[in-house]
């Protein structure tokens, strides 16, 4: 490997760093550059004397510095480009200012700006970060992923996109390697992980995004996305090279296509350490905030009878989880009764068992045609979302549809007038995809819908109540799982590793008090994910998949947890 201008031990978190650069060398590589905080000594000794103003600045007063440029900048993209532009220059000053200020920035380096950051990328582009990987050129996956200049031991996680269905936006192409920087500085700012430790990478298999293919600036493959064989292989020979060059590093699949993100899943889960965030990260933090909703209403989960519009990806995920926690509740006589509980519509209406078009995971859902024989139907031919809720009489209203707005003042009266306290969750990313607004959803059920959304909303006042509404988004899970999983060394992801990070997230909910949000905030993110970590490391222990001993899980999961200071320096 070429020789580094520093080197430093991130398994550790206060490793020092050693610097072989000097001058301006120093200065315009972003993990070693402090601007104005190197201290005289230090300018000395690295040869940056006359290249920085001479006064010193602390970290402290650096992030203020940068917090005042942040804020002065007009809108969410202008912002999300000075962060970008940051931390391009100082790493450890883009993370502490990040941390120092979670609540406000996640919106912007995350859901919902990232999305117009990912449609906007051949425009904004200007300097290169992750690795782009070319369906074309699938004997080049080795030597990109080498370029990026990490060894075995050194990657913790690699984040992985095809791009076919970015948040509700769907196919953006190359762009979407937005998308795995984002959930990575998520990792970092929650759950402290290495931010050196970390490689986003996106598949760039084509897009059928007409207006990307007709751009003149769009930076990737200009053909129609490739399916079949050829994807598979290229699939199976990126999983492999990663495989080889990284053997610790979990692979998360982010955003993939819903026919896709199941089979890829399911192909590689008992073979390699893999997670996919919308299918498990998503169900995880569903589940939590269904049982803290559950929890208000009173009664068991497996009393609901839920409705999840948009039944794809995190649709069937979240259907999953909730129908193995029903059966593990043991007071269900079969699978099918849990499978009983559940009406996923998909674009196509209700999922019916005469329906080819259903996909393998989708079918055990379908319900059969005589269910709905005799419904009176809105449509003639098509059982529509208000048909299954006047029929059906729901108690769970899910949406992970992408279709903005879909659930109607007359959708959800409809669903409010046979259930006192209707659990509605518009999951739908970005904001503009949710399915209903809280405001909307409050006010047409004088306040007794229980709420939680997927990006991120301000709370709403009804009636001398302020309800906070939870941001069920699966940042409160991905970050806690990949450091649980560094932390424990552990070679897979298992179904009962998914399980006890939404049972630890649960378990830090107290939704009891009128207008309480029903996960906590993403304020208490790095205390989430601690927690999150600490669950499924020791998990990870006890189905005996992991690596490490855990004598003291506490510590070891803290201790891993980098922080965003400068460190110390020596000049080699
Ligand atoms: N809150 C979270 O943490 C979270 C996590 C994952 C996904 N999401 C959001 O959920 C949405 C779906 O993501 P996904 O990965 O499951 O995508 P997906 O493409 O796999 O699933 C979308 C499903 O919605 C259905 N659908 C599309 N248009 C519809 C319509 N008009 N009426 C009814 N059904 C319709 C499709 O048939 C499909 O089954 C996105 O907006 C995404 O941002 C949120
Ligand atoms: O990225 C997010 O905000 C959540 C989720 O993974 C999504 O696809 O919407
Ligand atoms: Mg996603």
């Amino acid at each position: 490997m070429a020789e580094r201008d520093y080197e430093q031990d991130t398994t550790v978190a206060d490793g020092v760093l050693r610097i072989r650069a000097r001058g301006r060398a120093v200065l315009s590589n972003p993990m070693t550059n402090r601007g104005t905080a190197f201290t005289d000594e230090e300018r000395t000794v690295l040869g940056i004397h006359g290249l920085v103003p001479t006064g010193f600045t602390t970290l402290e007063n650096q992030t203020r510095r940068v917090y005042e440029q942040f804020r002065n900048t007009g809108t969410m993209l202008g912002k999300f480009l000075t962060l970008n532009a940051l931390r391009d220059r100082n790493e450890v000053l883009f993370y502490h200012l990040l941390t120092n200020h979670l609540e406000e920035m996640l919106p912007v380096i995350y859901t919902p700006t990232i999305g117009e950051a990912i449609e906007r990328f051949s425009h904004t582009y200007n300097r290169p970060r992750g690795v782009f990987l070319s369906v074309d050129r699938p004997d080049q996956i080795a030597d990109s992923l080498r370029n990026y200049g990490l060894g075995a031991d050194d990657v913790d996680l690699v984040c992985v996109t095809d791009s076919e269905g970015i948040l509700g936006i769907g196919d953006q192409g190359i762009g979407g390697i937005q998308i795995a920087i984002g959930k990575l500085s998520v990792y970092t700012a929650a759950a402290g992980i290495h931010p050196r430790r970390t490689i986003p990478v996106v598949l760039d298999v084509g897009t059928d995004n007409l207006g990307l293919l007709s751009n003149d600036l769009y930076l990737g493959e200009r053909h129609s996305r490739v399916r079949g064989e050829k994807y598979d292989d290229f699939i199976d020979e990126f999983v492999t090279t990663v495989q080889q060059l990284f053997p610790k590093a979990m692979i998360h699949w982010e955003d993939v296509g819903t026919a896709n993100a199941h089979r890829i899943l399911h192909r590689y889960q008992d073979e390699v350490c893999t997670f996919n965030d919308d299918i498990q990260g998503t169900a995880a933090v569903v589940l939590a905030a269904i049982l803290a909703a559950v929890d208000v209403t009173g009664g068991d989960l497996e009393d609901h009878r839920i409705v999840v519009f948009g039944a794809g990806s995190a649709g069937m995920g979240i259907a999953n989880l909730v129908r193995d926690t029903m059966l593990r509740s043991g007071r269900l006589e079969s699978e099918e009764e849990a499978y009983a509980r559940f009406w996923p519509i998909g674009i196509q209406g209700l999922y019916l068992d005469d329906d080819t078009s259903l996909l393998d995971f989708q079918r055990p859902y379908a319900r059969s045609r005589d269910d709905v024989a005799g419904w009176e139907l809105e449509k003639p031919g098509h059982v529509g979302l208000m048909d299954v809720v006047r029929h059906v009489r729901p108690t769970i209203l899910i949406g992970t549809s992408t279709r903005g707005g879909a659930f109607s003042r007359e959708v959800v009266e409809e669903m409010a007038r046979h259930c006192t306290r209707p659990i509605i969750f518009p999951l739908s990313n970005p904001t503009s995809r949710a399915e209903a607004t809280p405001a909307d959803l409050l006010e047409w059920t004088d306040g007794q819908a229980l709420v939680a959304t997927g990006s991120p909303f301000p709370p709403v006042d009804h009636d001398g109540v302020r309800h906070v509404i939870a941001q069920s988004n699966n940042a409160l899970i991905f970050p806690g799982l990949g450091l649980g999983v560094a932390a424990s060394g552990a070679r897979r992801v298992t179904a009962g590793m998914i399980a006890a990070a939404s049972e630890s997230l649960a378990g830090m909910v107290n939704a009891w008090r009128p207008g309480a949000p029903l996960l906590p905030g993403v304020g208490e993110l790095r205390l989430v994910s601690a927690t999150v970590a600490i669950a499924v490391a020791q998990q990870a222990a006890l189905e005996g998949v992991a690596e490490k001993s855990l004598g003291d899980p506490i510590q070891q999961v803290y201790g891993r947890m980098w922080q965003p200071r400068y460190p110390d320096i020596e000049a080699i």
